[in-house]
């Protein structure tokens, strides 16, 4: 059985990942979501287990004690973490998951999974950046500011992403999301690497004979 895709989907504070994800996984219900441990508290109508394990500092620094992290990054003030056994689950059963996360943890995620798939979030501008997160209405002010200075250092690091994905529309950065899976999908299929090699097998026999 292959492995199942991890892919990494990062991007600056209030792009529009949560959302974005949320419709993948409506469109891709085979699609697995990775669900972070955080030290944040939980904003109105998140719930322990589906949004996050929420957990106090203490915890989440056991959980880095015992190894249960796949990667943690502190990010304005919390930490987050991605439960590791779960991922290396899912990927064992041939599933593909998704992990949200931040820029910092995805690095980290890239030095252990470079076969991953990593992609960036993009916003159509920073004004619109801006809006969405102040729109969220989640966050006060100073954390908006140091969220927004934070985004602008995240940025920076999009070249090491394999993809950059504009969130203009929803659909649209879904539609090339998905396409980006497919298409990682495609060059792992085994028997197009069978076939290529037999391609090769069949040019140098070629050549081989009109010398
Ligand atoms: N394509 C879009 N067009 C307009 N609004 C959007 C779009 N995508 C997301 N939004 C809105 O932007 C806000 C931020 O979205 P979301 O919470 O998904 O961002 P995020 O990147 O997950 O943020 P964070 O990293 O802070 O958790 C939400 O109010 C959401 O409804
Ligand atoms: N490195 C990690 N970053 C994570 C993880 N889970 C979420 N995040 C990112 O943190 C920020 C803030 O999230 P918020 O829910 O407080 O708005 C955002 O960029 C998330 O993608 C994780 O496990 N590791």
């Amino acid at each position: 059985m292959n492995r199942g895709l991890l892919i990494v989907l990062s991007g600056p504070s209030g792009v529009g990942k949560g959302t974005v994800c949320a419709e993948l996984r409506r469109r891709a219900p085979n699609l697995i979501y990775s669900v972070s441990a955080t030290t944040r508290a939980p904003r109105s109508g998140e719930q322990d287990g589906v949004n996050y394990f929420f957990k106090t500092r203490e915890q989440f620094q056991e959980m880095i004690a015992g190894d249960a992290l796949l990667e943690y990054a502190e990010y304005v003030g919390n930490y987050y973490g991605t439960p590791r056994d779960f991922v290396e689950k899912t990927l064992a059963e041939g599933k593909d998951i998704i992990l949200e996360i931040e820029v910092q943890g995805a690095l980290k995620v890239k030095e252990k999974f470079p076969e991953g798939v990593f992609v960036f979030l993009l916003p159509p501008s920073l004004g619109e950046l801006k809006q969405r997160i102040v729109g969220r209405g989640t966050e006060t002010q100073d954390k908006i500011d140091h969220r927004l200075s934070v985004a602008v250092e995240e940025m920076n690091l999009l070249s090491r992403y394999d993809y950059a994905v504009v969130n203009d529309r929803i659909e649209c950065a879904c539609e090339r999301i998905q396409a980006i899976i497919t298409a990682e999908h495609c060059k792992r299929e085994r028997f197009l690497h069978e076939l290529i090699d037999e391609l090769k097998g069949l040019e140098t026999a070629q050549n081989g004979s009109e010398r």
